[in-house]
């Protein structure tokens, strides 16, 4: 389980932008977060992988994964934790590609460095990772630079790498939000599959709430750094606690009649 207790994150000495936020993924479970922008969404996902960035430091509570205390781990420590226990979809995972590299020397670079033994068994499996999430004519993906793939193809391949190593735990910031509607599908029934075979525990990070509550158990709802609901799909829908919940479930938008939730 990864598991956030109490926890309290600040940036330097700016006031607290997470307070007293607790949290718990299962495997073979999805939850979502859902907040606006600036709510704290994407820190919580830093904190869980050891990246809070610039000053940013955790002042209150624990992060445990799988019943131990992630927080004196060291950067060695970390290296054995990401990509193959939990890993990260960033929110533009496209950009975090190195610009100088082909998308396939990066990807079998990481592979190896998380652990896929030798280099053709990496290559053959970016190769398959990258036609999973739907990218057209793989191989050529893997020959070509970033700047040469459109921003939704970079966003897959972000993705297909977070994923290669089904990680117990995979933690995807608006994975979808940059994409056209086919390929947020697909990506949703790649998420979905991920947790089906390999029991990943999923946490989703989004404003949208139709696809929270699409694909996820529990519905975590974070405003201003405070977590003001939180329950299953169906306890948030019907059954909201704050005004904030209520207002982004009318925020949704209503198709024939039909709200899309
Ligand atoms: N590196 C940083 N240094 C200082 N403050 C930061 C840093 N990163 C985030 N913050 C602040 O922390 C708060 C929460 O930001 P965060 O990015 O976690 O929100 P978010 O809900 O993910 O927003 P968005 O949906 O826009 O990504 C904001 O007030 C932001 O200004």
């Amino acid at each position: 389980m990864l598991e956030f207790r109490n926890v309290t994150i600040q940036y330097g000495d700016e006031p607290p932008v997470l307070e007293h936020f607790s949290l718990s993924l299962e495997k073979g479970e999805i939850i979502s977060l859902v907040g606006e922008s600036g709510s704290g969404k994407s820190t919580v996902l830093n904190a869980a992988m050891g990246l809070l960035p610039g000053r940013g430091r955790i002042t209150d509570g624990d992060i445990l994964l799988d019943g131990n205390s992630v927080l004196a781990l060291d950067e060695k420590e970390w290296q054995r934790i990401r990509g193959r226990k939990a890993a990260a979809v960033p929110q533009d995972a496209g950009a975090a590609l190195d610009p100088i590299m082909t998308v396939g020397k990066q990807f079998v670079e990481y592979l190896r460095t998380h652990g896929a033994a030798d280099k053709k068994t990496a290559g053959n499996l970016a190769v398959k990772m990258l036609k999973d999430v739907g990218l057209p004519d793989a191989e050529n993906v893997m020959d070509n630079y970033p700047f040469q793939l459109s921003g939704g193809m970079r966003q897959r391949v972000g993705i297909a790498m977070a994923i290669a190593l089904h990680p117990d735990y995979l933690l995807a910031d608006e994975p979808t939000s940059a994409l056209d509607v086919t390929t947020q599908a697909q990506i949703v029934l790649r998420i979905r599959e991920l947790r089906r075979r390999y029991e990943a525990g999923i946490l989703l990070i989004t404003h949208n709430l139709a696809l929270a509550a699409y694909l996820s158990d529990h519905i975590y709802v974070l405003k201003e750094g405070r977590l003001v609901d939180s329950g299953t799909r169906e306890e948030i829908l019907n059954h909201p606690r704050s005004r904030y919940t209520e207002a982004l479930i009318r925020s949704v938008p209503c198709i024939g009649g039909d709200r899309y939730v």
